[in-house]
């Protein structure tokens, strides 16, 4: 909590943009419905119910897919300016290709962005948030160039039937989640474990594919639909240890391993990708008896092609991690090859720091400070939409860790904000609970609690829906808000 003064009243910018976010797998269901095609989710989920914590999937979730009037309810009681969600590709093209369309996905998202225009909200969609066709992870999914044409296919036609309404535009979600972790290790659909080959292929597609994408919609519909468009890409803060010379060079080279992978080549005056990535990678590759990289090379053209194609820099982070130089006396046997054994650092949580629901997300909003004021020196301070922020917990209303957990990483934004950082926005993390990937529904990040034993899935807000409305409505943080559960409805 901050000193007295700053209890109550510190403004974000008059134009600063509030919003909610969603995923599709996360919150539709309806897997089957109505046409819609397998993903490499559903894939996972049915074939391998063991990888996720709770046994569980996505077939029926919050059942958005039916219950998506109530959601739009919910993100109006929350005073926001703008709804992220995402579009699920197999709903719309059941196969991944454009041979055949699904009417019934097209009229869903249609009728969703109406609600939301009616009520002068702005849709935001993300394009691509984990859910391939599990008829194109046949083909190799993101290790396969084959996935450029088709993806951008796929996007032609989403800016076709929505850009007349859709004015922010997000190609992917996550990259280093959907290669690392989907590629590499098997903690994510499709569950490769893989190490270090085909993570760098997908990364190297699906840099191409997003340009493809930004490039179309610039040259073919931006000047007509006037829209933004942009990538969303995440990183957790990487503190130094110690402040030994050795832990800032891990800190420096965990974010460009994290981050700089897949922002260089878009943000960066050079683009392509970090030099420490290109040379760490060429000589571990040759000592490991490999005759090229495992980092496929762009030429000049790529690397041009690539460079400057997003309007703006979306940032998910939700925690920090502590890095040490893996070496000797600390070293930690990666796989040999692999993405943690060519980033070279150890990461640990200090033991102090206040945790969640989740192990992996402690409570450091200093870190979302530094992970900005990182960016606005390495980038050259683009307009930064944070697209996801938030905590978990295990559930119940009264939620006043995720009250604290705002308040706190706002204040941390906002001390940004006042040294310069050009954040426009902020999509909290997320509209309600929902399934949550590997951990099911054993951890919530929603504002409004959903009852999955009911038939239903009646939503309730949480005490944090009625905070964040308040700061959504008056622009500004209160810390001394609290309200107690008995003292109010949202509605
Ligand atoms: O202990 S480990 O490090 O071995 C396992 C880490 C598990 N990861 C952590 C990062 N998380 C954030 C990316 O996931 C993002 O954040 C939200 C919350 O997770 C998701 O609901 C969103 O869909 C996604 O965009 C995805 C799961």
């Amino acid at each position: 909590t901050p000193p007295a003064a700053e209890l109550k009243g510190r403004k974000f910018p008059h134009d600063f943009i509030w919003g909610i976010g969603t995923s599709a797998y996360q919150i539709e269901g309806g897997w089957n419905a109505s046409g819609k095609g397998e993903s490499i989710w559903d894939h996972l989920t049915h074939t391998y119910p063991e990888k996720i914590v709770d046994q569980t999937n996505g077939d029926i979730s919050s059942d958005s897919y039916h219950q998506w009037q109530r959601d739009v309810q919910m993100v109006r009681d929350l005073n926001v300016h703008v709804y992220r969600f995402s579009i699920s590709w197999t709903r719309i093209m059941p196969g991944g290709y454009m041979n055949k369309v699904n009417n019934e996905g097209i009229r869903y998202y249609s009728d969703l962005i109406n609600e939301l225009l009616h009520y002068n909200i702005t849709p935001m969609v993300t394009i691509y948030h984990w859910d391939l066709p599990q008829r194109l992870q046949e083909l190799g999914g993101w290790t396969n160039p084959e996935i450029i044409p088709v993806f951008k296919d796929y996007a032609r036609l989403l800016f076709e039937m929505y850009g007349d309404r859709v004015k922010i535009w997000t190609t992917i979600n996550e990259p280093w989640h959907i290669c690392e972790f989907g590629y590499g290790v098997d903690y994510m659909a499709p569950s490769y474990n893989y190490p270090g080959i085909p993570n760098y292929l997908c990364a190297h597609n699906l840099l191409k594919t997003h340009a493809e994408v930004v490039h179309m919609y610039r040259d073919k519909y931006q000047q007509l639909q006037k829209g933004k468009i942009g990538i969303t890409m995440d990183t957790s803060w990487m503190e130094p240890k110690t402040d030994s010379d050795d832990d800032r060079e891990a800190s420096e080279r965990a974010l460009q391993f994290y981050l700089g992978w897949f922002a260089h080549p878009i943000f960066s005056k050079r683009g392509n990708y970090p030099q420490i990535m290109f040379d760490r990678i060429h000589n571990l590759s040759k000592e490991q008896g490999f005759t090229r990289s495992r980092l496929p090379e762009f030429t000049a053209d790529e690397i041009r092609r690539i460079r400057g194609t997003a309007d703006f820099f979306g940032l998910n982070s939700y925690t920090t991690k502590r890095v040490t130089k893996n070496d000797h006396n600390n070293s930690k046997n990666f796989p040999v090859p692999s993405f943690s054994h060519d980033m070279g650092v150890v990461e640990d949580q200090d033991p102090n720091w206040t945790g969640s629901g989740s192990s992996w997300l402690k409570v450091v909003p200093k870190g979302m400070y530094n992970l900005i004021m990182w960016i606005v020196r390495e980038y050259n301070n683009p307009p930064i939409i944070v697209t996801e922020n938030g905590v978990s917990d295990n559930g119940g209303l009264a939620d006043y860790g995720r009250v604290d957990y705002l308040n706190s990483y706002l204040s941390a934004i906002l001390d940004a904000i006042e040294d310069g950082a050009n954040v426009q926005g902020y999509t909290y993390w997320s509209l309600m609970d929902s399934y949550e990937w590997k951990v099911g529904y054993t951890e919530k990040f929603g504002l409004y609690h959903v009852d999955f034993n009911h038939p239903n899935r009646t939503r309730t807000p949480k005490v944090a829906a009625k905070v964040y409305a308040q700061i959504c409505k008056t622009n500004t943080i209160d810390w001394t808000y609290r309200p107690t559960l008995d003292e109010f409805q949202i509605n």
